[in-house]
């Protein structure tokens, strides 16, 4: 059996096509564009490059990109300052900081200086709060586009068998938090679970999010199961998933592959983000549905 390929790229593109209609209305009735704040601090490479991607993501879809470049040495107390600049600007809808941050940083003061309002990431405590008890929020950008992923196989997850492997506050977490919403049976495999493999193996859904290159192989899958990969690793053999996908894909029903699959929809969400917040700051009525409708049966995500 061979898996069929979910194609994230171009799932993204149409939702990014939506959002930058919805942006389109916003502007009309708002007569501004939502604008998104985005601070990188140092030079790691990777994260260089997903901060350009954002910002041409952003420009494309009509949207106002403010980028802040600070040096790896910056004082926390300077990033601090920004945030709250940033908080205060009128203009600003959403703010981002780009992790990781610099090792003399704490990463989690900065996020929870953010407005929990503009906090379009969904990393703030509040945000977390909200998400796990149903209330409107933010939702962090990768699991909500895995969500959207896997509603394109499976418009009803209910009941389903779902195992998150990986438990950080960024995916593993918040993906389990909305698979629970969409009343799946959860399971969060991690680095002390007592055989993740028979975990995996019983599993409808499995979203891999742990950051070891290859380590779901073929014979951890059942058979029909989804596979969700957000492993992002740069190995010799090049960039590589959590998920070994010439294995995996001869046992699944369907598959994400890397690249190409989550990492586009990250940036896609996080503009989606982005507007959800301008129409919520500026009042304006948008259909965030729609919006999110943008793939193939997706259909509502679920989430505000
Ligand atoms: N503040 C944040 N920091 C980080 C986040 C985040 O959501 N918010 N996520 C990641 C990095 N990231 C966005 O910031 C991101 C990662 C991957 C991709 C992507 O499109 N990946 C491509 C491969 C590109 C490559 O060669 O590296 C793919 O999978 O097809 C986009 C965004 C950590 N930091």
């Amino acid at each position: 059996m061979s898996a069929t390929i979910i194609d994230g790229k171009a799932f993204a593109a149409r939702l990014r096509a939506r959002i930058a209609t919805g942006v389109a209305e916003f502007h009309a009735e708002a007569g501004r564009a939502p604008g998104l704040a985005v601070v990188l601090v140092g030079e790691d490479p990777a994260s260089a490059v997903y901060v350009r991607s954002k910002g041409k993501a952003t420009r494309d879809a009509g949207m106002q990109s403010i980028e802040h470049r600070l040096p790896a040495d910056v004082p926390a107390e300077t990033l601090l300052a920004l945030v709250a600049d940033l908080n205060a600007d009128p203009g600003v809808d959403g703010i981002l900081v780009q992790l990781p941050l610099p090792k003399h940083i704490d990463a989690q003061t900065v996020i929870s200086a953010i407005d929990p309002d503009k906090d379009v990431d969904g990393f703030h405590p509040i945000n977390a709060g909200r998400l796990a008890t149903g209330l409107p929020g933010f939702v962090p950008c990768t699991p909500l586009g895995c969500l959207m992923l896997l509603k394109s196989i499976h418009p009803k997850l209910s009941g389903l068998e779902a195992v998150v492997i990986g438990r950080s506050n960024i995916v593993g977490k918040p993906m389990a938090q909305l698979l629970l919403a969409e009343s799946c049976t959860v399971t969060i495999v991690h680095s002390r679970t007592h055989d993740a493999k028979a975990h995996v193996r019983a599993a409808d859904i499995v979203v891999a999010a742990v950051g070891i290159p290859q380590m779901v192989t073929g014979d951890w899958i059942k058979p029909g199961a989804t596979v969700i990969d957000v492993g992002i690793n740069r190995t010799e053999a090049g960039l590589v998933g959590d998920v070994d996908f010439a294995s995996a894909s001869q046992v699944a029903g369907a598959i994400t592959p890397v690249p190409g699959g989550v990492g586009p929809m990250t940036i896609a969400v996080l503009l989606r983000n982005t507007l959800v917040s301008a129409a919520r700051r500026e009042a304006v009525a948008i259909d965030i549905d729609a919006v999110d409708s943008a793939g193939d049966a997706a259909g509502d995500s679920g989430a505000c």
